[in-house]
């Protein structure tokens, strides 16, 4: 018996359009068409325990094969076959359809959407025709009495369909490659294909007589079934080279959302190195995409693992994606898991945490400003930050630790921090010395970190250490006498404005302490946060700041023998004299630089000799 017919599809040749658009994606035929020998297995498997197949399964596992002088793949496998009448129902009419569908749905995107499609729509059996002039099926049913069904195609609509000797159950899905997609006839080829796409298929696929896959990745068994070790191999397997992760997150549910998967925190110090796309994105088993925008929140974006759920929409365009219910409670939920399995760490094991710290502290920082409440909430009991002694604290520990000392006249507590601790030395060295406490909050994270802290934490502002004079810093009650009188005050602002010469550094002269420098270059704090945030490309309100220079201000201690020395020399004198202590503040402050710097060594040689 041999028929011909007509496949009723409602776009005439989608065979040259989906070959035209989806060059750059064409292997995905391979995942395509291993991914329906796999479900045909398991349709089998389960007909079988339910009691409707009595056969014996045999083996089962799903062969590929390629004959470079016939030109030919073929995938075969021992699952529940077709009839002549399925494949005109399956084959003829759902796969050719779901072709059409894509079609219709691609010719409406713009490029950026098609990107987005290409790779996340399961073009099903009809990817065949990516890479085949024509396509065999060979398939025997499991039904008792059935025949064997051949089926032709050449990818237009039209296709044969005749009866076939075949004995054994399944499907032998034959492709004839077309002139111009030789490389899949390469073996080494096929075997990166299967390897991306396959790797952790459910059933055996057996290239060149080797199982490439394993059937029982990790994420598929219980936690309570694995040793650390089962977890730090996969991870070795996933990203082969790379340092042990730190630790990971077993993800598992079923409701009401289906979702498996694995995340690992990675060990990395350096932002710089951190990559993205190290997620890998499955449905049930076949690996569909590393691009995991979207399902997972932006600030996870830097783990590693796998993701597993038939619950994610991959045959929709991206802005869809972010809309969907599914994708939002996906996106909750593993933000929940991560935040919780932090606090387990942090509960558990605090010293343990505390040496991650340095790894992991981006992340909750990254998560407490970028994702929701909820996960801030958790975060704030188990966010640390380290004083320059090294010492971790939580924020609620800090504030207790500090309060005594730091709260200023206003009650507010005042946190002292140093973005720098080399650069800004002589000043964290001076709050040390007045015993006050100094964070070390140096990462690109830090200052947004900070203004969040502002608003959420009641009455405690930050400071830089050098935001101000150590007397100012934290403003009290008590003042120190000046020894000069007023005149002389004013004087010595004269003087210094002269040998300084600069309009952005504003000169003042303060009673500071005999012990503290002679002049000390602060950055208002207000002003700094302004810059950096300028700097940091922040827009909106920000840029009315935009032709804002630096802006310093230089405090002359009026009660260190310099001023005196200052007044009384001669004018030549005392121009020099005003001249090295201003530059001896610039060096403490690292801003000492250029034509200045080697003025500053001549004179300070100058006054060796003098
Ligand atoms: N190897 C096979 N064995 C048995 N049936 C098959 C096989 N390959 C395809 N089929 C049948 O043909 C139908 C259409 O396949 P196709 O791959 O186009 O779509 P799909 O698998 O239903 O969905 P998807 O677009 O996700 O691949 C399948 O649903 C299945 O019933």
């Amino acid at each position: 018996m041999q028929e011909k017919g007509n496949i009723s599809i409602h776009t005439e040749n989608i065979f040259p359009i989906i070959k035209k658009f989806l060059y750059s994606d064409h292997e995905i035929f391979l995942r395509e068409l291993v991914s329906n020998a796999v479900d045909a297995t398991q349709k089998l498997k389960s007909l079988g325990q339910l009691g409707e197949f009595k056969g014996e399964l045999g083996e089962l596992k799903v062969k590929v094969s390629v004959d470079k002088e016939a030109r030919t793949i073929t995938i075969s496998d021992r699952g529940l076959g077709m009839t002549a009448e399925e494949i005109k129902k399956y084959i003829n009419q759902i796969a050719f359809s779901g072709a059409t569908e894509f079609v219709e749905k691609y010719k409406e995107k713009d490029a950026a959407a098609k990107d987005q499609i290409i790779g996340q729509f399961g073009l099903g059996f009809y990817s065949a025709f990516m890479v085949a002039d024509n396509v065999e099926i060979f398939s025997k049913s499991y039904k008792e009495e059935t025949e064997g069904a051949h089926w032709i195609c050449d990818g237009s609509t039209e296709f044969t369909l005749e009866t076939t000797d075949k004995t054994d159950r399944g499907t032998d899905v034959v492709l004839h490659v077309a002139a111009d997609s030789d490389e899949f006839l390469e073996p080494a080829r096929l075997r990166t294909i299967l390897t991306k796409y396959c790797k952790f298929l459910p059933i055996e696929i057996e290239f060149e007589d080797a199982v490439i896959n394993q059937t029982q990745p990790i994420w598929v068994k219980q936690p309570s079934e694995l040793t650390d070790e089962d977890y730090t191999t996969f991870y070795q397997e996933l990203y082969p080279f790379s340092e042990p992760p730190l630790f990971w997150i077993h993800l598992n549910v079923d409701y009401p959302f289906n979702l498996t998967g694995i995340l690992y925190f990675p060990k990395v110090k350096d932002e710089l190195q951190f990559q993205r796309n190290k997620i890998q994105l499955y449905s049930r088993q076949v690996f569909i995409t590393d691009e995991v925008k979207d399902v997972v929140p932006e600030f996870l974006m830097l783990l590693h693992g796998v993701i597993d759920s038939p619950d994610i929409p991959l045959n929709v365009s991206r802005s869809f994606l972010q809309a969907d219910a599914a994708v939002k409670k996906i996106n909750t939920y593993i933000t929940k898991k991560v935040a919780d399995k932090l606090a387990e760490l942090f509960r558990k094991d605090r010293s343990g945490f505390e040496e991650k710290w340095s790894d992991i502290g981006m992340f909750v920082k990254y998560g407490m400003l970028s994702a929701d409440d909820k996960f801030y909430d958790k975060a704030k009991d188990f966010v640390l930050v380290q004083n320059t002694a090294g010492k971790y604290f939580t924020l609620s520990e800090y504030q207790e630790f500090v309060q005594a000392n730091q709260k200023d006249k206003a009650e507010q507590t005042v946190v002292l921090y140093t973005t720098d601790a080399e650069a800004q030395h002589s000043f964290v060295q001076a709050a040390l010395d007045r015993g006050y406490d100094v964070l070390k909050l140096d990462t690109v994270l830090d200052s947004h970190f900070i203004g969040q802290l502002e608003q959420k934490l009641e009455k405690v502002t930050f400071k830089r250490v050098d935001a101000d004079t150590i007397g100012k810093l934290i403003e009290k009650d008590e003042t120190i006498e000046s020894v000069l009188s007023d005149d002389d005050k004013t004087k010595l602002q004269e003087l210094f404005a002269k040998a300084i010469g600069n309009e952005h550094m504003h000169v003042q002269v303060e009673a500071l302490s005999p012990q503290d420098a002679p002049v000390i270059i602060t950055v208002p704090e207000f002003m700094r946060r302004m810059k950096d945030m300028q700097r940091a490309g922040g827009g909106g309100g920000m840029q009315m700041f935009g032709s804002l220079p630096d802006s310093y201000t230089v405090s002359v201690n009026a009660n260190h023998p310099v001023a005196q020395r200052v007044l009384s020399a001669t004018d030549e004198a005392s121009h020099q004299l005003a001249r090295q202590a201003f530059d001896l503040a610039l060096l403490a402050q690292g801003m000492l630089k250029g034509e200045a710097l080697t003025a500053f060594v001549k004179r300070s040689a100058d006054l060796l000799t003098a």
